[in-house]
Order: structure tokens, then C-alpha cells, then sequence
């Protein structure tokens, strides 16, 4: 953290299925950024959008060619880190799960079920030991701003909704989609989680922005879920996502205090193993991300 705790933001932005890319970006450039967990899905376009300094990164890589299951979300959180973001706006094509979030309705997710069973899920391992809070997953200070430009721009939003983690790449039987209703789910996606741990555990504030795309295959009156019906709402949906993230940049790019929910210093009171207990070789890699308790 800077000196004072003063906070000049970096804003990351994560783009999903149908967002490859990040218009009006200035000094835009794309840079590999290699972390200790190897290569992320692509490389970062960095940029500036009104002064504030961006990194952007195409989650599946461009042109799609990395499933859910097989990101390298370690590296992709990583790279972000080393290129110094503080907060990450994910955005995401998600099914609705419930009624009233029709397609081209947004959820500002603010909880998660993680039913993924395949993916590593923490930069620590054996040799040092963290368990941070996931009891608020998301952070409620970007959280805020995403609700306050949505209504600004009147994009039809909800601020509060479960997301459903599948581990995919095959969409939900029904059983399961009706199993996630009953469950009281809001969305379902196969993406943001590890994501969205793997940024706490980086201590980057994280919050997601979830683009409903279709009813998944729950709904009596609405097809079943294909990719070509995700990607012509994703396209639908694309204009309010710009003029979205237009709108959130400057804003979440003034310089600040910490974070009021403390999602930067997540890493505060979670290590548990003893100095004299740890792996050298893994702190070293551990510094990349966790550089300010272990000593950068
Ligand atoms: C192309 S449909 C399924 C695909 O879309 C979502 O991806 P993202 O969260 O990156 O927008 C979903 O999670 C699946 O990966
Ligand atoms: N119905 C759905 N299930 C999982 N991921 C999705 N992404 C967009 N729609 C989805």
C-alpha cells in the first residue's frame, strides 16, 4: 500500500464470453505479463481511460479458445497484481435462475455458491497456510458504484443476487437448474469463482458484474440456453456494458483511502504458518501477490 494509505487505483477490468476487447482506452498497449503460475489467458491491454490507468484482460483469452475449467485463473489474478490493479471489475454472461432477470438485465452479484470441483482455488499450498474471509465476497465499496451508475444511466439492474458457480463446459441439466432455484440462486455462470477468492487472497478489491443472457433451461416459455442465444444478447447487452464501465472507471479511479470493507487487507490476520515453518521457495513466489504481509 502506498505511503499515508493513500490509494491511487488501477481499475482491471475482466472481460467474459462476447467482450474481448475495451474501447476507448488511450496509450493503449498489449503486454505479456508472466507470473510464478505461468502465463494468464492472454496478454493485458493496458491504457488510460480519463487520466485513470486500466488494465484489461480478456478471460478467455481473444477469440475464446480457453473453456472455464482450463484458465489459469492463479495467473490471471496474479498478472493483475503485478501490474499493480486495486480493483477488478469482472463482467460475465450469466443464465437467470429467477423470473424477474430477464436477459439484458444486470445483477451486481454480492454472494457466491461455488459448486466447481476441478479447479485449484489459492496461491497458498503447503508451506504456508492462509484461510481469509469469503463471508463477503465481493467488494460493497465498487459494489456501490456500479449500482449508482447503473441507475445514473438507467440500465435495468438489481444490487444484491447469488451466483451460482457450475464447473461446466455442458450447460446444467435441468434437474440441476431447478435444484439452484430452489436453493434460491439468482444466476449461473462457470467462471467467477476461483476468480473472485484468488483476488481477496491477492488482497485486489473484486466485484462482478453479471449480464443475464437467457433462462438458462428452466423456463416453460424460453429455449433452453445455447452459446449463439448468449453471445446475440451478449451483443444486445454490449452497448449499456461500455457506457458502463465508461461511467465506473473515473469514478472508482480517484485517489482513496483503504478500502471501507477491507478487501486490501484481507491477508491481515489469515496466514497461519508458524516464519519458521514455511516453504522458502513457495514465499518467494508467494511475494508476487502477497507482497505486503510476506515482504515484497
Ligand atoms: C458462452 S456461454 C458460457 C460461458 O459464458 C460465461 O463466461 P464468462 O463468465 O467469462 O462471461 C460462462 O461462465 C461460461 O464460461
Ligand atoms: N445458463 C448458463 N449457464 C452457465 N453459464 C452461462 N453463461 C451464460 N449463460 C449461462
Amino acid at each position: 500500500m502506498s505511503q499515508n494509505d493513500v490509494v491511487e487505483p488501477v481499475i482491471g477490468l475482466i472481460g467474459g464470453s462476447g467482450l474481448y476487447d475495451i474501447e476507448g482506452l488511450e496509450e493503449k498497449e498489449w503486454r505479456h505479463v508472466e507470473t510464478p503460475w505461468g502465463a494468464p489467458s492472454d496478454q493485458l491491454l493496458f491504457g488510460r481511460f480519463e487520466g485513470v490507468r486500466c488494465v484489461f484482460l480478456p478471460r478467455h483469452g481473444r477469440g475464446h479458445p480457453i473453456p472455464p475449467s482450463r484458465l489459469n485463473y492463479k495467473a490471471n489474478i496474479a498478472a493483475l497484481k503485478i501490474s499493480g490493479v486495486t480493483d477488478i471489475v469482472s463482467l460475465s454472461a450469466v443464465g437467470s435462475l429467477k423470473e424477474e432477470l430477464p436477459p439484458g438485465h444486470f445483477v451486481i452479484i454480492d454472494q457466491f455458491i461455488d459448486r466447481t470441483i476441478w479447479r485449484e482455488k489459492s496461491f497458498f499450498d503447503t508451506g504456508c497456510v492462509a484461510h481469509i474471509s469469503m463471508a463477503d465476497p465481493l467488494c460493497p465499496r465498487i459494489g456501490d458504484v456500479l449500482e449508482a451508475n447503473t441507475k445514473a444511466l438507467g440500465i435495468s439492474a438489481t444490487r444484491g443476487g447469488t451466483y451460482l458457480v457450475m464447473e461446466g463446459p455442458q450447460f446444467s441439466t435441468r434437474a440441476e437448474s431447478e435444484l439452484y432455484r430452489t436453493w434460491g440462486c439468482s444466476v449461473i455462470g462457470m467462471t467467477n469463482m476461483p476468480e473472485a477468492s484468488l483476488a481477496r487472497e491477492a488482497e485486489i478489491c473484486y466485484a462482478t458484474v453479471a449480464m443475464v443472457t437467457d433462462y438458462d433451461c428452466w423456463h416453460e416459455e424460453h429455449d433452453n440456453v445455447t452459446v449463439d442465444s448468449v453471445i446475440k444478447t451478449m451483443q444486445a447487452n454490449s452497448a449499456n456494458a461500455k457506457a458502463l464501465v465508461k461511467a465506473v472507471i473515473p469514478a472508482l479511479g480517484q485517489k482513496r483511502e483503504l478500502c471501507s470493507a477491507g478487501c486490501d487487507r484481507a491477508l491481515e490476520h489469515a496466514i497461519i504458518t508458524a516464519p519458521e515453518a514455511r516453504d522458502p521457495a513457495l514465499i518467494t513466489k508467494l511475494k508476487a501477490v502477497a507482497g505486503r504481509v510476506l515482504g515484497a
